[in-house]
């Protein structure tokens, strides 16, 4: 057990903060006079003012040392969804969390932050102003979505007023913004192979996207309206840029922000999500003998072909969240981040 030292309510702790979230928190927070130690299993930068822990979230010992004298954790640390790896979304997203939370009550941490997923609920079937009293997905669409909605219930059923432990849980859905290592990145990577001239299904869905800034707000306001007598102690907040938008439009707008050409040519959606299982299978059939990973999984087909954006209006009502950031003025400031990324660059 360790010796508990009396926690300052500015001294908060980023589990991920290395990541791509993560980093942008850790930077609001300075901003914002916090206190903040970083615990991931990467350094990824320096900045004054921030303490490093280099360690993985499932050894409860190395978080022991990270937490001590924090009152408020972030959790924001999750493998990659591409990495498509059962066992290690198991072992990071639930062992994982269990540890972070019993290293939190062991410490005497107060309050406890989740990054979660809108994804939760989402089974590849149209979702329109979905609100947080969705059923979790009964067949999560892959191991991260899964491993997600077990990590959210632990957080959530870790809330505890006697106990002097306190959680919410943040669900954003389609976070963009500068340095972000996957979406954009992907894209381009895509449209460089010549592989972004299709527009899988009639290019009308309506997507949540939401750029990382309010993201961070949203965690933000969420700590600081998380107390004993708040209505969000224990319950689960979409955050979204609050302004859903066809999928195929806002990938058009990033790449031709940087120069590509938008995908022009539909193709119906049953059969590219066909084509995407029967590759998935085949890869994971193959994956004794060769390593080869589609581009266009099952779950980015859903996502690509699907209605899914969700309503925060609990958060504005609960939190009084507001997006600070157009998604207009996301895009440019997205677009303008990436220079290497450009068309011919
Ligand atoms: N990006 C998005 O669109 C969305 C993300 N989310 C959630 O937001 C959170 C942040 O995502 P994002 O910033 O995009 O992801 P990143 O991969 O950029 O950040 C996650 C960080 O956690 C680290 N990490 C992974 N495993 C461990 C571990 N065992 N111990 C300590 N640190 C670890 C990662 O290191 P390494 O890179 O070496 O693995 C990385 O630095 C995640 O929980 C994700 O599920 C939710 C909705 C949408
Ligand atoms: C069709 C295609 C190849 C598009 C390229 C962009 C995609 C890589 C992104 C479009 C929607 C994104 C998204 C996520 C990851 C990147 C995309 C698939 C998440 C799965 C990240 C983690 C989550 O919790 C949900 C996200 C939904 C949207």
């Amino acid at each position: 057990m360790a010796t508990r030292i009396r926690p300052s309510s500015k001294r908060c702790a980023v589990i991920g903060g290395s990541g791509f979230l993560g980093r942008h928190l850790v930077e609001k927070l300075l901003d914002k006079g916090y206190t903040v130690s970083v615990f991931d299993i990467r350094q990824s930068y320096e900045l004054p003012g921030v303490t490093f822990h280099q360690g993985d979230l499932c050894d409860k010992q190395s978080l022991l040392t990270a937490l001590h004298g924090v009152s408020l954790v972030f959790h924001c640390a999750s493998p990659a969804p591409a990495s498509d790896d059962k066992a290690l979304f198991q072992r990071v997203n639930i062992q994982g969390t269990q540890a972070v939370l019993q290293a939190c009550t062991e410490v005497g941490v107060q309050k406890v932050v989740l990054t979660s997923s809108a994804s939760v609920v989402f089974e590849g079937t149209d979702i329109k102003d979905g609100r947080e009293d969705l059923p979790y997905a009964k067949k999560p669409i892959d191991y991260y979505t899964q491993t997600k909605i077990e990590q959210e219930k632990l957080v959530l059923k870790a809330c505890d007023k006697e106990k002097g432990l306190l959680t919410v849980a943040i669900r954003p859905h389609g976070i963009f913004g500068p340095r972000d290592p996957q979406l954009v990145p992907i894209l381009v990577d895509t449209a460089r192979r010549g592989k972004m001239k299709f527009i899988i299904g009639d290019g009308s869905n309506l997507v949540d996207f939401t750029f990382v800034d309010n993201v961070v707000h949203g965690h933000i306001l969420a700590a600081e309206s998380l107390r004993p007598e708040s209505p969000i102690c224990g319950k689960a907040y979409h955050i979204t840029n609050d302004e859903p938008v066809r999928f195929w439009d806002f990938m058009s707008d990033i790449l031709v922000g940087l120069g590509y050409a938008a995908p022009r040519y539909h193709l119906p959606y049953t059969l590219v999500y066909g084509l995407s299982l029967l590759l998935w299978l085949l890869s994971l059939l193959l994956s004794p003998l060769v390593a080869f990973k589609p581009t266009f999984t099952p779950m980015r087909v859903a996502l690509a072909g699907t209605h899914h954006f969700y309503s925060c209006s609990r958060a504005k009502q609960d939190m009084g969240y507001k997006p600070v950031v157009s998604l207009k003025d996301g895009i440019r400031r997205t677009v303008e981040s990436y220079p290497h990324l450009r068309h011919g660059a």
